[in-house]
């Protein structure tokens, strides 16, 4: 028998995950979507070829619903769909912050509910989805979260009480490398290059760095030595990093990212 796959909210997130799961062989058939605005509802159906439903009937109809609001929107999206949930269905959330117990409070009794982290690499098949069961969530939930998430990319099971870490992580994660990227950029237009060129040696750069971080084996020390030679270039480059505190900045910046998951904690925030 098929099992119904429901994304209500469908952003930028559940689109990620839509186009993979049938970019990954899932039926349309078995797909049901819903969103908050007409035209964006019609755009997908229109796109992928999914049913386009509402947010109450999809609760009805789907054997698993997966929830890619907006934190400060899921109070309301779960009082649309609670009354209408017949029992034992799964629920995912993929909002950044909410815990399992905010939608537990709201779902009827003993739903099982699984949390899920991913990232927008899901758009090439490159996520990482951090993975959490809510306390009526089974390791079959947790299987059945990570063969969908597993569409997108690669998924990892954590305690629900690193969540809000993984969030800072690999959630924000991709934002940070872009943000380097575009920095990096700047300075070879500093260093007389145009634009374009500086773009592409800069991110062949990344995706050379990325390749060998994950398949050589080494530790990023090994391979940063690797690159800097006495007296060479890189170490100087290494030094201004240092003077200007880089490495507490990130150590900074991706605390902060977990303390405002903890602060979405209420749903309202
Ligand atoms: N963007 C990212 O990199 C990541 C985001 N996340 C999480 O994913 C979630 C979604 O983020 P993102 O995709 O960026 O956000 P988007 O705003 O792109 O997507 C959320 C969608 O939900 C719709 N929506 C809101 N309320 C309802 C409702 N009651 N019924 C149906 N649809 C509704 C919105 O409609 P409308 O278009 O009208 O606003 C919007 O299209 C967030 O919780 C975020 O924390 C997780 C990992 C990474
Ligand atoms: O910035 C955010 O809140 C979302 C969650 C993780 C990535 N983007």
């Amino acid at each position: 028998m098929s099992q119904k796959v429901a994304v209500l909210g469908t952003g930028k997130i559940g689109e990620a995950l839509l186009s993979g799961m049938i970019r990954s062989g899932w039926s349309t058939a078995d797909l049901l979507v819903t969103a908050r605005r007409h035209e964006r509802g019609e755009e997908l159906a229109a796109r992928y070829g999914v049913t386009v439903t509402g947010n109450a009937e999809a609760a009805r109809a789907a054997d698993t619903l997966i929830l890619t609001v907006k934190p400060q929107d899921m109070g309301t999206l779960l009082g649309e769909l609670s009354p209408h949930l017949p029992a034992d269905r799964l629920v995912i959330s993929g909002a950044a912050g909410i815990p399992t117990t905010f939608l537990e409070d709201r779902l009827p009794a003993r739903t099982p509910v699984v949390r899920v982290m991913t990232n927008t690499p899901a758009l090439v098949d490159e996520a990482m989805s951090v993975i959490s069961a809510g306390s009526h969530a089974t390791g079959g939930h947790l299987a059945h979260a990570e063969e969908i998430f597993g569409a997108v990319g690669k998924t990892l099971r954590v305690p629900e009480s690193q969540q809000d870490a993984a969030t800072a992580l690999s959630g924000s994660g991709p934002a940070y490398f872009y943000f380097l990227v575009e920095a990096m950029t700047d300075a070879g237009i500093l260093l007389g290059l145009p634009r374009d060129k500086a773009h592409d040696l800069i991110v062949q750069a990344a995706i050379g760095a990325a390749v060998m971080l994950r398949d050589s084996g080494e530790h990023p020390v090994t391979l940063r030595e690797n690159v800097t030679s006495p007296a060479g270039t890189t170490i100087n480059a290494i030094r201004e990093l240092e003077n200007h505190g880089v490495r507490a900045a990130l150590i900074a910046a991706l605390e902060a990212a977990r303390d405002r998951s903890r602060e979405l904690a209420s749903g309202s925030g």
